[in-house]
Parts: C-alpha cells; structure tokens; sequence
C-alpha cells in the first residue's frame, strides 16, 4: 500500500447533521449548505420539517430567507444522524442532555459532534461540551462559537467564527485532517468565515458569559446610561471571561478572539440580541413576564447567569458584573441599587492579576438612574 492511502482525509464532510432548526440551526444549515454539502436539518416539530421542505424556507425562525438546495428537514431524529460525517447541535442549552440522549442510538461511531448553542450547565458547571462527551463518549466533542446573529448569517453578510477541538497528537501531526480544520472547511465560503482553535475551553466560556454581560449592557441602557457605561461594562466583562477561562485551563488570548471580546461586542451593541434587549427591558422597568410581550424567547444569559455564578463561587473566581445580573434576574435584588454596588465597590488595580486592592474607602456615589443622561 501506498503511503497517501494511510494519510487520514482532510476533505471536508460531505454530509452534515444540524439539530435544531431555529434560527441558528437554520443559518448554519444553510452556510453549510451554500458551501456544497449535503445538510439533514433536524426540527422538533414533523409541521415545521413539512413546511421547511415544502416552502424552502423557515417560516417559523427565518422567514423571508430562502434555503439554498441541499437541506432537507426532519422530525426523525434517526433520519437526521444517519450517514452523517459530522453533527452540528443548535437547540437551547438547557436541552442539551435530553437532546444527546435522542441522539445516542443513533449517531454513528466517532463522528465529530461540535456544539453551536452557548452556556453552562445548570447544576454540574460543566461545559457544554463537557455534557456532550459524557454522553456520546467515544466523538471528538467541540463548538462552533462568535459573533453571529443568525439573520445577518443566513443572508451571507460577511461573518467570522471559530470552531474549536482539543487537538490530540494525531491532530497536532496532521492539522489539516483534525475535526476542526475539516468542520471549518465545510463551512467555508461565501461570506463565512471560520478560525480553527483547540482551546474549546476558552471559547466556550467567552459564549457563556457574554450573554450574561449583555444582560448587564442593557440594563444599564435601558436606565438610561449611554456609550462610556456600556465600553466600561463589555471591558471588564473580558476581564470575567479572562479570569473564568483561565481557571478552568483556557486562555485568556482566546477570550480576545472572536468567541470572547468579539460576540461580546456584537450582543452588547444591538437590540438584535436578545439577552441585551431583556436586559433594556429590565432596566426600563418592565417586568420580566411582560418582556419580549409575554412571547417566549431564548435568552441564554438568564439561564445560564446562574450556571456561570455557580461555576464560578464553587473554584473562587470573582465575577461581579454576573454576580450584578444574577442577583437582579434571580435573587430578587433591586436593579438601582445592586448596579449603584457594583459601581462603588473598593478600587482595584487593572488588570486584576496584580490582586492590588487599595486601601481607599469604598466611593460612595450614587448613580443617576432615571436622569436624563444622553
Ligand atoms: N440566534 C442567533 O443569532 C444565535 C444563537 N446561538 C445559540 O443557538 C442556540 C439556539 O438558539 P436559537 O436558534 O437562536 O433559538 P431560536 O429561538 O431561534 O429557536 C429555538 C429553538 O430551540 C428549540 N427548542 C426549544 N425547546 C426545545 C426542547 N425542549 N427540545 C428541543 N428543542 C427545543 C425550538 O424548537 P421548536 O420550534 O420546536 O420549539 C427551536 O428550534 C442558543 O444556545 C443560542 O445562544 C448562537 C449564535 C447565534
Ligand atoms: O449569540 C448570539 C450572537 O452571536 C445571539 O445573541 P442573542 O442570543 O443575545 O440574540
């Protein structure tokens, strides 16, 4: 035999399973579809699949958008997996273990499995990815992460993001056939645009506090706070995200990039995002059941503000804007006060690593909410 015939493939996968047609599901089926593969949509509902097939669109999370041929939807979870080369899971993270459990029977061995939802277990602390090798052992567990709302990606708006696996030794000797250069090169082309990283502890932390940030960005917005609050809350909110990553075995230069400072940047700057536009409502008064009027809507931050606060009192990590939020969504704190808190906490040295506390009483000033301040 040959030497080329041993090499292991760096083609890209041919076929690809997305679980959950949602918005994101959706927009990554369809990037992934643009790029020329073969893409098995899983949607919860047999009428949402009908009506994606039938009307080559997502009436329900994309309308108006139409699918680019090569996706076909079901409601058969079987269906979806079967001849998959790699699976992409895009259903909310509180569902993620009941989901990999629909999937167990059915996913052929050892195909890669990359998360593309963002949070932190609620209870365990662990990882979404973490989750997912527990309960698919034997896959190359990873994520898809950044800065990416679903709309601007399925209408092929130029988009960056990073997919990110643990390299193993086969991997760091032939990069090009490791899941994360081929699931990038799948997803390759048009206007998107991937980054390969095997530091999927770093990324996933920057998706799961992010969202909590932006919680925090709006509610600030929507007291009536403008730019320098929000530059101020988004910088020391990497700082969290640094700090977190960095406890856990991730990297802070990863916490810069795109999953971290990036998707931060994007869910702090837009009413689009939904964590940052709870928050706004929040911040303007409205009470929680009334926000998003009554709908139900994703907002990730509000789940998982009490996973990462968990995360991060369980392995002393200080993170005081999430604490701020946590306290607020759940823990029935007046939003005034605890962000007047957070503002006049003891001056500390930046960055935090040099741990200089000063020995400064703490400031005692009192924010202007409900001033004009624009
Ligand atoms: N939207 C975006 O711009 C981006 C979203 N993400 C992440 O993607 C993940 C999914 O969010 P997104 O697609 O936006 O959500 P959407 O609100 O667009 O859609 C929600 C999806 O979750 C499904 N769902 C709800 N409950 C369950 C359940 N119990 N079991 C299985 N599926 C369920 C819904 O199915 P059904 O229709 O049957 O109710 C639907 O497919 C989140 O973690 C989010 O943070 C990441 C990047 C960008
Ligand atoms: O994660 C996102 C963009 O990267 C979507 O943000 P929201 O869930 O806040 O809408």
């Amino acid at each position: 035999m040959k030497d080329s015939e041993h090499k292991p493939s760096s083609d890209p996968y041919s076929r690809v399973a997305v679980i959950g047609a949602g918005s994101w599901g959706t927009a990554l089926a369809t990037v992934l579809a643009r790029t020329g593969r073969d893409v098995t949509l899983w949607a919860r509902h047999p009428e949402l699949a009908e009506a994606i097939n039938l009307r080559g669109e997502n009436p329900d999370y994309l309308p108006g958008i139409p699918l680019p041929p090569g996706i076909r939807a079901t409601s058969v979870i079987g269906e979806a997996l079967a001849g998959a080369e790699a699976v992409l899971i895009v259903t909310p993270s509180s569902t993620l273990r009941e989901i990999c459990t629909a999937m167990s029977p059915h996913i052929p061995a050892g195909i890669p499995v990359a998360v593309a939802c963002k949070g932190i277990e609620r209870g365990t602390g662990l990882l979404l990815a973490e989750v997912v090798a527990e309960m698919l052992p034997g896959h190359p567990v990873g994520a898809v992460s950044g800065p990416t709302f679903a709309r601007e990606t399925a209408l092929d708006h130029p988009t960056a993001a990073t997919v990110a696996f643990p390299f193993s030794y086969a991997d760091r000797l032939e990069p090009q056939s490791s899941p994360a250069a081929r699931l990038a090169v799948s997803m390759s082309g048009g206007g998107f645009r991937p980054y390969v990283s095997d530091d999927l502890v770093g990324v996933e932390v920057g998706g799961a506090v992010k969202n909590v940030i932006a919680i925090a960005c709006g509610m600030m917005s929507g007291a009536g706070f403008a730019e320098n609050t929000r530059a101020a809350l988004i910088t020391r909110g990497i700082d969290e995200m640094k700090r977190l990553a960095e406890a856990l075995g991730g990297s802070r230069e990863t916490v810069t990039g795109l999953a971290g400072a990036g998707d931060l940047t994007l869910t702090c700057s837009s009413t689009t995002s939904r964590n940052m536009s709870l928050g706004t409502q929040l911040g303007q008064g409205t009470d929680r059941a009334d926000c998003f009027d009554g709908k139900p809507v994703v907002v990730e931050g509000e789940v998982n503000a009490v996973s990462v606060i968990d995360l991060a009192r369980r392995i002393g990590v200080p993170m005081p804007i999430c604490e701020t939020v946590n306290a607020v969504l759940h823990e029935g704190a007046d939003l005034q006060d605890s962000f007047n808190a957070l503002w006049t906490r003891p001056i500390e040295a930046e960055p935090r690593a040099l741990d200089i506390l000063l020995d400064h009483p703490a400031p005692t000033a009192t924010l202007g909410f409900g001033e004009t301040t624009r």
